[in-house]
């Protein structure tokens, strides 16, 4: 049994530890004890004996928490972090906190990959009551061992000397960035680094993976907002960098809606209001997508291929058949379901965001049988309960049943009122996508005492250096299913 020199500790924020670390739990923390006390431990790797800082060490606590600044006995599968300013250990030594976002970066990419199957494992065991196996596949046709250079999605904060920055972890401390080494490339040709933001709050930018045009989405400090005279200072300052930068790039300002789901406003400074996104999936071909503003796109540059191949494998959709594509955002999974529905079939596409809907309109307009509907799932489901024989167009089913059901929803997970919706349209098929493996093993929860059973899972890894992991799981009617004994494939 390993001991650990408890002589040279001092308990209370800002006191160090020694700890031996346990298993890998969901959010990224490593779980170690103290004394009998649980101690979440960030930026360790099981296994191995670490000096912690406390961060959180309230006396009478169930459990502290603590970051490692020294490795006592390391795990073969620690690397150096990749990312100098999210790296702990030399954040630590020159006296600063690292940024958050990379929190994975000191464990070598194989290993983060089976850390994510064991966390998904566990949370769906603990949450859920359940035994799933999940296989684990990852994003691209060949294996990225940095894990760096996927985020064709990126959003900074902004000093108030106008340089963009990213947050220290959990914390309000900002941290200016010149560089971004999850990002695509096409992220450092913009050299964002070196614009003048001064007057905005935070800046969006989306890189599309094909190399087409990107977009830099600035939104204003609620101060510019008001201010026609600041607000006009900050566009022009844009135009200018945007010329300045060698790139044909858009920008616009991001002026926020009223209330959720109805999009920030986008006023176009240079080039267009959106982004065209291409996916070339192995199953479906190659299809283009229009993605305006902020709107929703998978953040990884080959996760939208990734998950369209996995839901076509898992949805098995045949010629004829009805699917509903819940949380469908600009349509993604959608046109490629209404190719494998075909003529015949009908494909539902139901998203809460106005905009996204109608970029799904747009992306979907050359295929008749997909329909978008506009509004939040569980009204939609109820809806189609409530008048099944009405047409669709009306709010009903136009007299079909559902043969598949797909469903994406956000990190928060689709909830009670809609899975309870979705058992109750008794589709023969359900694939879940899911980013969040707590809200999945909830809803799994429900799935399950409603009958269904898992038919295969996979943890697909869309987020190196992240502790971010996606999930693609096949659900059908217990009676009917025949468990593929899943594998653990790295
Ligand atoms: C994880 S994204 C998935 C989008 C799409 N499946 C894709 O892969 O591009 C979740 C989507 O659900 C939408 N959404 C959030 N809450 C919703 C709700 N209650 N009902 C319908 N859509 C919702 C968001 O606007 C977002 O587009």
């Amino acid at each position: 049994m390993a001991v650990v020199d408890t002589s040279t500790d001092v308990t209370g924020i800002g006191g160090t530890i020694e700890v031996e670390v346990g298993a890998m739990a969901h959010g990224g923390h490593c779980v170690a004890r103290h004394e009998g006390r649980v101690v979440f431990v960030r930026h360790a790797v099981p296994g191995e004996k670490v000096r912690v800082t406390l961060t959180e060490a309230e006396e009478g606590a169930r459990f502290w928490r603590g970051d490692v600044v020294e490795v006592l006995r390391p795990s073969e599968f620690r690397r150096i972090h990749q990312w100098k300013l999210a790296d702990m250990l030399r954040a630590h030594a020159s006296g600063r906190p690292p940024v958050g976002g990379a929190e994975f970066g000191h464990i070598v990419v194989p290993h983060q990959r089976r850390l994510k199957a064991q966390v998904f494992r566990d949370t769906v065991h603990r949450i859920a009551d359940l035994a799933v196996e999940p296989g684990v596949c990852f994003a691209g046709s060949e294996d990225e061992p940095t894990g760096q250079r996927w985020r064709t999605r990126n959003a900074f904060a902004v000093t108030p000397q106008g340089h963009i920055a990213m947050h220290a972890y959990r914390s309000a401390t900002l941290l200016p960035v010149r560089n971004m080494p999850l990002g695509v490339p096409a992220l450092d040709a913009l050299a964002l680094w070196d614009w003048d933001f001064t007057g905005a709050a935070r800046v969006d930018v989306a890189t599309p993976a094909s190399g087409s045009r990107p977009l830099v989405l600035v939104t204003p400090t609620p101060q510019t907002r008001v201010d026609e005279v600041k607000l006009g200072r900050l566009r022009t300052r844009i135009r200018q960098a945007a010329n300045a930068c060698g790139v044909d790039v858009s920008t616009g300002l991001a002026l926020p809606g009223p209330k959720q789901f109805l999009p920030v406003k986008v006023e176009r400074i240079t080039g267009k209001t959106w982004v065209e996104e291409t996916v070339e999936s192995e199953r479906g071909g190659t299809k283009r997508f229009r993605v305006t503003g902020d709107g929703f796109w998978q953040v990884h540059q080959h996760a939208p291929a990734t998950l369209v191949d996995a839901v076509l494998e898992d949805a098995r959709v045949e010629p004829g058949q009805v699917v509903a594509d819940l949380y469908g955002g600009a349509g993604l999974f959608s046109a490629y379901l209404a190719d494998a529905v075909g003529p015949e079939g009908r494909v539902y596409s139901v998203e809460a965001s106005r905009r996204a809907s109608k970029d799904a309109r747009r992306n979907l307009h050359e295929q008749p049988q997909a329909s978008v509907l506009n509004g939040p799932t569980d009204k939609v489901l109820g809806s189609w309960l409530k008048y099944p024989e009405r047409p669709v167009a009306d709010g009903g089913l136009g007299g079909a049943a559902l043969d598949t059901v797909v469903l994406d929803p956000p990190r928060a997970g689709a909830g009670r009122r809609a899975i309870e919706r979705i058992l109750a349209l008794e589709p023969g098929r359900i694939v879940y996508v899911s980013c969040d493996p707590a809200s999945f093993a909830r809803d799994l929860a429900w799935l399950r005492d409603g009958g269904y059973e898992v038919e295969r899972a996979r943890v697909v890894d869309l987020y190196p250096d992240t502790h971010h992991l996606e999930s693609v799981t096949a659900l059908v009617p217990a009676a009917q299913s025949a468990p593929t004994a899943a594998v653990v494939e790295i």
